[in-house]
C-alpha cells in the first residue's frame, strides 16, 4: 500500500485524494491503522482519517525483519486467492502457512495453481493442494487465457472483494489483467457505500473489476510469520489434530512415545513426515510470537497503570 506513515489515498465518492491519519489514530498500534480495503470515517473537511470502522475480516502477520508488531495486510477480504505455480515454486508447507493466516483472518481461502499450461502434470499439482486443507478449493489454470480462468469467475460478484497474495512472479498481475479483461478502472470508481463519510482507503493495488467486484493486489510478501493464530493451525491440520487424539497418552509429542497414531499413520503412508513438521513448526513459532505479544501488551498495560497513578497522585498534592 502507498501508505507512507501518515498519508493514505483513499477513495472518496468519484475520486481520491490524499489524506492523513489524525495524531490520535497514529499513536494507535500499527494492527488498529488503517490497510488496504478498510472502511475509514474522514473528518468535515475530508483531510484527515479520524477513525477505521470495524472490520469483517482482517489478513495480519507478525512484521517483516524481526518486528514483533502484528501488521495489517488487507481488511474486509471475502475471498483469498492464494497463488502459487506449477513448478518449483509450490511449496506445501507455505500454502498450509498461508491457510492459517486466511483462516485466522475470516476470509474463504481458495489456491490458485497457475503456469498449469507449462507442464504435463498439473493434476499431481492439484492433488498436491487439495491435501493442503481438507476441502480448500483449488483451480489450475493459465493465467493468460481467459477461457483457462472462467473458474475463478464464481468467487467474484458485484459484492465481494477478493486478494490476491502469493510470492513474486507466481502471476498475480496476470490473474489481476486477464480477469479485467481490459485497462482496469481506476480506484476512483471504487463503489461507496452511500452512507456519508465513509470511504474505502485504497492504493494503487485497489481495482474494479468489471463484474463490479474489487480486487487487492498484495505485492510479493517474502516473509509470512504468524502469531496469534492459535485455533486456526488445528483447523489446517485438522487430519493431524483428530490423529493426535487417538494417541496412547494425552500429552503426546508424537516424537517416539508408543502407541502415537501420528506415527503410526507416517509409517503406514497416510501422513507426509513434512506436514507433521511443519505443524509443529507453526505452533512452535506461534507459540513464542503469541508470548511475546501478551508481554508487550502487559508492558503497555503496566505503564498506562503507572501513568494513571502518577497523575493521581500529583491529582492528590495538587488538592492538598
Ligand atoms: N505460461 C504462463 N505464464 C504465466 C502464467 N501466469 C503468469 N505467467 C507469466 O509469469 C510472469 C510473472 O507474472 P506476474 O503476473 O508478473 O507475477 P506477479 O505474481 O504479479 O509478480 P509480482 O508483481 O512480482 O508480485 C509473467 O511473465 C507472466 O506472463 C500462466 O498461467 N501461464
Ligand atoms: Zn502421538
Amino acid at each position: 500500500m502507498t501508505v507512507q506513515r501518515s498519508k493514505i489515498m483513499v477513495a472518496c465518492g468519484s475520486g481520491e485524494r490524499m489524506v492523513e491519519l489524525t495524531p490520535a489514530l497514529l499513536r494507535k498500534a500499527p494492527i488498529d491503522r488503517p490497510t488496504v480495503g478498510d472502511w475509514v470515517v474522514l473528518d468535515e473537511s475530508l483531510s484527515r482519517i479520524e477513525n477505521v470502522l470495524e472490520r469483517k475480516s482482517l489478513f495480519k502477520r507478525l512484521g517483516a525483519g524481526g518486528s514483533n508488531e502484528l501488521q495489517p495486510i488487507a481488511a474486509n477480504i471475502d475471498t483469498l486467492f492464494i497463488v502459487t505455480s506449477c513448478n518449483e515454486e509450490f511449496k506445501e508447507s507455505r500454502l498450509e502457512r498461508y491457510l492459517a493466516l486466511c483462516t485466522e483472518a475470516g476470509a474463504m481461502p481458495v489456491i490458485v495453481l497457475t503456469k498449469a499450461d507449462l507442464v504435463d502434470d498439473a493434476d499431481t499439482y492439484v492433488r498436491r493442494a487439495r491435501k493442503t486443507k481438507s476441502g480448500v478449493p483449488v483451480e489450475a489454470i493459465n493465467a493468460l487465457d481467459p477461457a483457462s480462468i472462467k473458474g475463478l469467475s464464481s468467487w467474484i460478484d458485484s459484492t465481494s472483494t477478493v486478494a490476491l497474495v502469493g510470492s513474486s512472479g507466481v502471476g498475480k498481475s496476470t490473474i489481476l489483467n486477464t480477469l479485467a479483461g481490459q485497462a482496469l478502472a481506476s480506484t476512483g470508481d471504487i463503489r461507496d457505500d452511500d452512507k456519508k463519510g465513509r470511504h474505502t482507503t485504497t492504493h494503487r493495488e485497489l481495482h474494479i473489476l468489471p463484474s463490479g467486484g474489487l480486487l487487492v493486489d498484495v505485492p510479493g510478501m517474502r516473509e509470512l510469520r504468524v502469531a496469534d493464530i492459535d485455533g486456526s493451525i488445528g483447523t489446517v491440520f485438522e487430519d493431524i489434530e483428530a490423529l493426535a487424539a487417538q494417541c496412547r497418552f494425552a500429552d503426546c509429542h508424537h516424537e517416539t512415545e508408543p502407541g502415537c497414531a501420528v506415527l503410526r499413520a507416517i509409517e503406514e503412508g497416510e501422513l507426509d513426515r513434512r506436514r507433521l513438521s511443519n505443524y509443529k513448526k507453526l505452533l512452535r513459532e506461534n507459540a513464542l510470537a503469541t508470548a511475546t505479544l501478551a508481554e508487550k501488551r502487559a508492558q503497555g498495560r503496566d505503564f498506562a497503570k503507572m501513568v494513571k497513578e502518577v497523575k493521581a497522585i500529583k491529582q492528590k498534592k495538587g488538592d492538598t
